[in-house]
This record gives structure tokens, C-alpha cells and sequence, in this order.
């Protein structure tokens, strides 16, 4: 199977002595990969580094087989992300930011443009300056701008975040349809777990800077357990295992 990204060991320390240690993870081609963990596990932290925003301290990062910080440009040509609140310049408009976003890749036409912000329903307002958007409308404009390229790999930070429900079907959708039909691979983090439950093929649980648990959904809710079911089990033998030491 091909691997789209592995991690080996990854640790990033801040300062304040938090993080993420010793991750190792691998997403294979066509996964659909839920990162669950409860606040300030490590979820972002492990994100950035992945998509080179961010340097790791000890450990390896591998994009399509290949090293990332030694291929970041070709690697990153690829990969479709958003991570944390969306920033944008609130002067311009959702067309004219996508068009700036086009260029960094060698073949965004302007019907793929169209064709994106029709998929995230916000043609209609394609010519409106963003300082006028709401939240919501912001971040499906970063949902737009992620897998404007085509991308073979999506990374998502909590984008259904502001969100309303229509506009959480709309992202079920859009992941589900890039998924069946172009194989696109994600690895997404979020807090919806129904939503990843609906998503994901496999799920990864961070505490405290550790991965401490994968799980294959189709096999969860087989054997009668559901995703939040598995979830809070994994939290609560982890204060156990804290509790007997
Ligand atoms: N730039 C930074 N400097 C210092 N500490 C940081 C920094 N960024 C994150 N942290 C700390 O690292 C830990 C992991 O944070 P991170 O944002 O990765 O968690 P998260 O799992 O994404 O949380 P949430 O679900 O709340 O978004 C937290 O304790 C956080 O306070």
C-alpha cells in the first residue's frame, strides 16, 4: 500500500516544556484519518509539524517516501492544508484570494476557481470582500483554498469549526466525494467526533503529547462500540493507568 506520510518518533518540546513525544504514525493512500484528543494535547502541534510550519526537535517526517524538510517544495505541492483560524487579507475578495493561492501550483485554472467555491457555497459571494464574511463563511473559504490543487493529501485542523449545519454536511460531503471518487487521503482533527465517526476509516487518540491508541473505525463500530464509546474508554483507562502510579 502506498504511504502518503509517516512519522517516526516525532517530538517537538516548547519551551514551557509541552508538545508532542515519540509519535509515530502512517497514513496510507486513500485513508481517511481522525486525530482525536482533548484540549492541548498536541493535535495542532503534530499538524504543523507535518506541514514543515513548524521544526521538530528529534524525529523523521516522510511525504510521499520522501524526506520533508529536504523535498518541502515538491512534497508540499501536493498537500492541501488548514490549519488553525483561517487569515485572511480582509481587502480582497474569496475569488481574488483563491486566484492568489492558484499561483504557488502549475495548473489552477480559473474554472477550477469556480468550480471550488460552487462546491463550498460560496459562489454567490465570490466577489465580496472577505472583511464582510462570518466565520463560518471564512473558514469554508479555507476549506476552498485547501483542495483548490487537487491535492493527494488534505490536512484539516477543526474545519468544521463555525460552521453551520448545513455547512457541516456540505464538508462531509465534500471529504466523502473527494475520498470515493479521486482517493484523496485526509488526516483531519477535530472535536466532532460523530462527524469523524461518519468520515474516518482509522482514528488516532493524542494525550498529553502521546499517541496513545489507533483503531480501525469499520472494526469499532462492528464490535458494537461507537467512536465516541471507544474514545472516552481510551481517556479514562489512561487516568487509571495515571491514577495506579
Ligand atoms: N507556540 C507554543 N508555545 C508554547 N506552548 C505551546 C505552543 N503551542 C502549543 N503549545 C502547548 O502545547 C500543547 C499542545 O498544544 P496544541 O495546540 O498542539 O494542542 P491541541 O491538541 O491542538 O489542542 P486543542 O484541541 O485545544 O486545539 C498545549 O499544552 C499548548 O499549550
Amino acid at each position: 500500500m502506498d504511504t502518503m506520510l509517516e512519522t517516526s518518533q516525532l517530538t517537538k518540546t516548547y519551551r514551557n516544556q509541552r508538545g508532542i513525544r515519540n509519535i509515530s504514525l502512517r497514513l496510507n493512500a486513500g485513508d481517511v484519518y481522525g486525530l482525536l484528543g482533548p484540549n492541548g494535547a498536541g493535535k495542532t502541534t503534530f499538524l504543523k509539524l507535518v506541514t514543515g510550519l513548524i521544526r521538530p526537535d528529534e524525529g523523521k517526517i516522510t511525504l510521499f517516501r520522501q524526506d520533508l524538510i529536504d523535498h518541502f517544495e515538491a512534497g508540499m505541492q501536493h498537500v492541501g492544508c488548514m490549519i488553525e483560524s483561517a487569515d485572511f487579507h480582509d481587502f480582497i475578495t474569496a475569488g481574488q484570494y483563491l486566484k492568489m493561492v492558484g499561483r504557488y501550483y502549475p495548473d489552477v485554472t480559473e474554472h477550477r476557481i469556480t468550480q471550488v467555491l460552487e462546491a463550498v457555497g460560496l459562489i454567490s459571494v465570490r466577489n465580496d470582500k472577505i472583511k464582510h464574511y462570518s466565520t463560518g463563511m471564512k473558514q469554508k473559504l479555507a476549506l476552498a483554498a485547501a483542495i483548490l490543487p487537487n491535492p493527494k493529501l488534505v490536512i484539516l485542523d477543526e474545519p468544521t469549526n463555525g460552521l453551520d449545519i448545513d455547512g457541516m454536511v456540505m464538508f462531509r460531503r465534500i471529504i466523502q466525494q473527494l475520498s470515493e471518487v479521486h482517493g484523496t487521503t485526509f488526516l483531519i482533527s477535530s472535536h466532532m467526533i460523530h462527524e469523524l465517526e461518519q468520515l474516518c476509516n482509522r482514528v488516532g487518540v493524542i494525550v498529553e503529547g502521546q499517541l496513545i491508541r489507533e483503531g480501525d473505525v469499520r472494526d469499532l463500530l462492528a464490535g458494537g462500540q461507537s467512536l465516541e464509546q471507544f474514545y472516552i474508554h481510551e481517556l479514562e483507562s489512561r487516568k487509571g493507568e495515571k491514577s495506579v502510579v
